[in-house]
């Protein structure tokens, strides 16, 4: 049965005048990875660390597994995790760091084995003796996982967890959040990466300046980003670009990436108007030999819900006469 892990209503935080989280309503279902992206600012770190019981909101209420969170600091039952990275002891060899941890908050898993298996869960145990001071970024974001892996979460809320991390490394991290999900727990991750995000979680939220902008399944976040341009390359470029310029609802878009490869048209449109535009170009006799978003659609979505999309001054439409 799905449980609601986090639920927050109307939660207001300022820093002097800074508003980080304006009036923001969340709901974080149990049994899922949850994303939090949004640009640098956003209010981000703020909310994961009203999660983590490191600040209290200043207006709104905000529940933990059904339980309204107190107004005093402190780590809600049930909850683990961490922000601007994991609070560790470099003198400390990984094994020492975590039974370190586990004495300090007087938890029940001193025992050698759960922090042997916390260590193999975030592939540690080769260097489970070495002292922290000598781990690289990822594998510190690897330790402050099985740090939090001890407690045995229901809501695990970490900041950034693969930053630092190489391909394989994330895919590991990457697992073991699945797997974690699978098993019932509500994990909250933050990130800038959209990629990453898709790969692994089943809803995000947005945040701009303190306000969620959306918040729901990545499927549905893939339709906000409304026309994308699209990148096509055909056996007869010219010709393309004749056919795509007559073709109604649709533009071609000249852009300096666009401009130095001869070889692509870029055109703006919806799915369906590229669907036209291949059956007339095949039907022309020129093979498609390549179509796709320049744009990933779920980062599309996010430029436009966020107001951050940088494109090029340059970039403009060619005249549907043009050809
Ligand atoms: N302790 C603080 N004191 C003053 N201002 C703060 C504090 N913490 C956050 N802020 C401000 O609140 C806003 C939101 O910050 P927050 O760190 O939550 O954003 P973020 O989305 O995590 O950003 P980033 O992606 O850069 O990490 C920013 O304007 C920030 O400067």
């Amino acid at each position: 049965m799905e449980t609601t892990a986090a639920r927050a209503r109307g939660i207001t935080k300022s820093f002097g005048d800074v508003v980080a989280l304006d009036s923001v309503d969340l709901d974080i279902p149990g049994g899922q990875v949850h994303g939090l992206v949004g640009p640098n600012g956003a209010g981000k770190t703020t909310l994961l660390g009203l999660l983590l019981g490191l600040s209290i909101a200043d207006e709104g209420t905000l529940e933990i597994m059904g339980t309204p969170v107190s107004r005093v600091l402190g780590v809600p039952d049930g909850v683990a995790g961490f922000v601007d990275g994991p609070g560790l002891y470099p003198s400390l060899t990984a094994r020492q760091n975590l039974a370190a941890l586990a004495a300090l908050r007087g938890y029940a898993s001193s025992r050698a084995s759960e922090v042997d298996e916390a260590l193999e869960q975030v592939g540690l145990t080769d260097v489970a003796d070495d002292r922290l001071r000598g781990f690289s970024l990822g594998m510190r974001q690897r330790l402050g996982l099985a740090a939090a892996l001890l407690t045995k979460p229901r809501l695990l809320v970490l900041d950034e967890p693969a930053n630092g991390l190489d391909p394989a490394g994330k895919r590991h991290v990457h697992r073991v959040l699945s797997n974690l999900a699978a098993q019932g727990v509500a994990v909250v991750i933050s990130s800038h990466r959209m990629d990453d995000l898709a790969a692994l979680c089943g809803e995000v939220t947005i945040l701009a300046t303190g306000r969620v902008v959306f918040t729901g399944p990545v499927a549905k976040l893939a339709a906000e980003s409304g026309d994308l341009d699209y990148r096509l390359v055909t056996s007869d470029p010219a010709a393309a670009r004749r056919i795509a310029s007559a073709t109604t609802g649709l533009e071609v878009v000249l852009s300096a990436g666009a401009l130095r490869d001869d070889s692509a048209v870029v055109v703006r449109g919806s799915v369906a108007t590229m669907d036209a535009l291949v059956a007339q170009v095949v039907g022309a006799g020129i093979a498609v030999r390549e179509l796709g978003p320049v744009v990933p659609p779920l980062e599309a979505a996010f430029l436009a819900l966020t107001g951050a999309d940088d494109s090029p001054a340059e970039e403009k439409s060619e005249q549907k006469d043009a050809s």
